[in-house]
Parts: structure tokens; sequence; C-alpha cells
């Protein structure tokens, strides 16, 4: 069993010994009906003595993919609902509004699908973002490898929102003092996105020639465990994004603020397949294990979701993809923050997770 719920098992143990003994003194009864009410604001996670109130709670969503066309499915087989996703998007939407205490939320990319025709990625796009805006507040988007297969990396950007020095996708956020988000761009060394000729594109044709020798770079044939992950539909966080995070980190450090760290692509083996992982995870983690404040990676991509904490205790969870929700289905969900852990209310396909913080660190 969970830590958490050892807890709060413990705490319900004592609340009843409490009733049984005391039942008999009216006095008592008083003491009791109080613990009692305490005992069901903790079960509902209400309010807590030991402050269950969160910090901050946000929504989530993952690989809605879009696009007007007929049901599909993935390379290995997997249904894809093109059509439907759209229609899970407007229910979260509608969820985020009904929690009415959500702060923003945080879209994990990839929002129209690869197959969407070229014609037709525009309308898509901005189909997509109209029902975000119907969430009454910041939504923060980062971009996906079908987001790129759609548009260019100039018409992308500004569509999102997302802040950008040339052409790049990462930035961060504190929407309180307590907390540091930081959206990773997992596409700055891609094959997609920017133009054939730009650096960071050479850059990542030369890197893809020399591990993956398959003429069809999406194709993981012939390539051993992690090496799996020498895609095209992959890319890599560049050695700029990689200095700007360590000055992030340390000044999340300095200001004593506790960080979560979004990044389309999964980070941590343990949770993703290796089919799905950023080229350079190994790097990046080891920039993240130089400081203690990161305590939670998220990511898409990998659409069965996953959970795992790594060596150093930080928690990485990868959401489960919108678009491979059979009808009537849904698959997003919200995040309530504490200074303790981070708490992931999930709906039908995507799992509620407890992520404690652990002092691995
Ligand atoms: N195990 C795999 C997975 C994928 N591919 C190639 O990637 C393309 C995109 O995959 P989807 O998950 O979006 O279906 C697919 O067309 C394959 O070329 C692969 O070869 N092996
Ligand atoms: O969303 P796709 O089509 O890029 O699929 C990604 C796969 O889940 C990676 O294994």
């Amino acid at each position: 069993m969970h830590a958490w719920a050892m807890a709060m098992g413990n705490r319900l143990d004592f609340i009843l010994a409490g009733y049984v003994l005391f039942f008999d003194c009216s006095l008592c009864r008083i003491l009791t009906i109080h613990l009692l009410q305490l005992a069901m604001n903790s079960i509902n996670g209400i309010v807590g003595a030991q402050g269950n109130q969160p910090l901050l709670s946000f929504g989530v969503i993952s690989d809605v993919q879009y696009a007007d066309i007929s049901d599909g499915r993935s390379f290995l087989g997997v249904p894809r609902y093109y059509r439907h996703s759209i229609f899970v998007l407007q229910r979260a939407v509608q969820y985020w509004q009904n929690q009415q205490k959500l702060k923003f939320v945080v879209n994990f990319g990839d929002i129209v699908d690869g197959f969407c025709p070229k014609d037709q990625s525009l309308t898509a796009v901005k189909k997509v973002l109209n029902e975000f805006d119907n969430f009454n507040g910041p939504v923060y988007h980062m971009i996906g490898n079908h987001c790129l297969y759609n548009l260019p990396r100039n018409e992308l950007l500004p569509l999102l929102n997302i802040p950008s020095i040339s052409g790049h996708a990462y930035y961060d956020f504190s929407p309180i003092p307590e907390y540091r988000f930081v959206v990773l761009d997992g596409y700055d060394i891609s094959a997609i996105g920017w133009p054939q000729d730009h650096p960071h594109s050479v850059k990542a044709q030369k890197f893809l020639l020399e591990k993956n020798p398959n003429s069809d770079k999406n194709s993981p044939s012939g390539l051993v465990d992690l090496a799996r992950r020498f895609l095209m539909f992959n890319g890599a966080v560049g050695k700029e994004q990689l200095d700007w995070l360590d000055c992030i980190l340390k000044d999340a450090t300095r200001s004593n603020q506790l960080v979560v760290i979004c990044c389309h692509l999964p980070l941590d083996p343990g949770t993703s397949s290796k089919e799905s992982l950023l080229w350079n995870y190994d790097e990046v983690m080891e920039v993240i294990h130089r400081y203690s404040c990161v305590k939670v990676c998220l990511a898409g991509h990998d659409h069965k979701g996953g959970h795992s904490i790594d060596s150093h205790g930080v928690h990485h969870r990868v959401l489960e993809a919108a678009l491979e929700c059979p009808p009537g289905t849904n698959a997003f969900g919200y995040v309530d923050v504490f200074d303790n852990r981070l708490s992931l209310i999930g709906t039908d396909r995507m799992e509620s997770t407890e992520m404690a913080f652990t002092s691995l660190q």
C-alpha cells in the first residue's frame, strides 16, 4: 500500500478508536462528532489539520492528435480515434472548469495528428486551440512531433503562445512562489520542424545517420535496447537549452522552489518504451540530478502512459493519450500540488497517481 494511504488508514483507526472509547459520555459525543467531521474531510481531501489543502491545482491532457479523418491504428496496431479525440478535449475543458480551482492547464503536445491533410493543418490546429480557449485560465503548451508534421516552428509557436527566442520552445513559469514549472523543448535538435538546412536540423540528420542504419529513420529495426530511441520522431535537448536548464535549477534552488519538469518526450526508461525516449534523456537527467529541487517529470508521447521513480527519487509520469480513448471514454485529469507531493487525479484511462516526494536526494 502507498505510504500516504497507510498514513490515512492509521489516522482513521485512531479516530474510530476514539469514537468507541468516548461514545458514552455526552461531552465526548461532541468531541467525537468533531473528530468524525475531521475524518470525513480527510477522506474527501477537503481540509486537513496537516495541510491537505493543495497549494495549487492544474489540469493536464496529452496527445489529442485530432484530425478530421477516419479511425486508424498505430504502427503497432493500437486503435486511434482521430475525430473523437477533440470530444475528449471538450469534456476535459468542461471538467477543468467544473473543478473551479484550477489555476492553469498544461497540454503535453501533439494537438493535431500527422495524418491530418496538410491543407487542413492550420484549421485543425486553430480548431483544437479554440477548445482550449474555453478554459478560463492560461494554457501552457509544448510542441510534439505531430505538431511539427503539420506546421513549421515559426508558425506553430505564436499560435501556441510559446515565448520564443530564435525558434526555441523552452520556457519556465512560477505560478506560486513555492513552485517552478520548466517546459523543455524535446525537438530542439530534430530532423522535423526546422528548415532542412537549419543547424539544429543538420545536426539531427547527422546524428540519425550515425545512430540508426535503417533507411526509414523511424524504424527501430536492429537497434538494441536503449538505442531503439534513435528514431526520427524523437529529438534532443541542445547544449544551450541544457545550460539554460542548469541556470533555472540553480535559481530555483536559491529561491527554495520545488520544480516540475514538463516535456513531450519521456525522460526515464523506467516509465516509457525505449522507442519513445528523448535521445539525450541521460544528459538531461544528469543536469536534473545535480539538484534536489526537481521532484516530478511529466511527459506525453508514449500513449499507454506510465509511472516510475528513478534512482534519485524523482517521479516520472507519462500521461495516457486522449487519441486512444474509444468513443465515450476519457483521458485527462488535474494535479493537486502540495509541499510534499503531487497528486494526479485522472479520469477513465488516465490513472490517478500519488507522487510523494522522497528524501533520496
Ligand atoms: N515500433 C515501431 C514504431 C514506429 N515505427 C515507425 O514510426 C512511424 C510512426 O509510428 P506510430 O506510432 O505513429 O504509428 C511508423 O509509421 C513506423 O514507420 C516503427 O517502425 N516501429
Ligand atoms: O504519437 P506518435 O505517433 O508519435 O507515437 C509515438 C509512439 O508512442 C512512440 O513509441
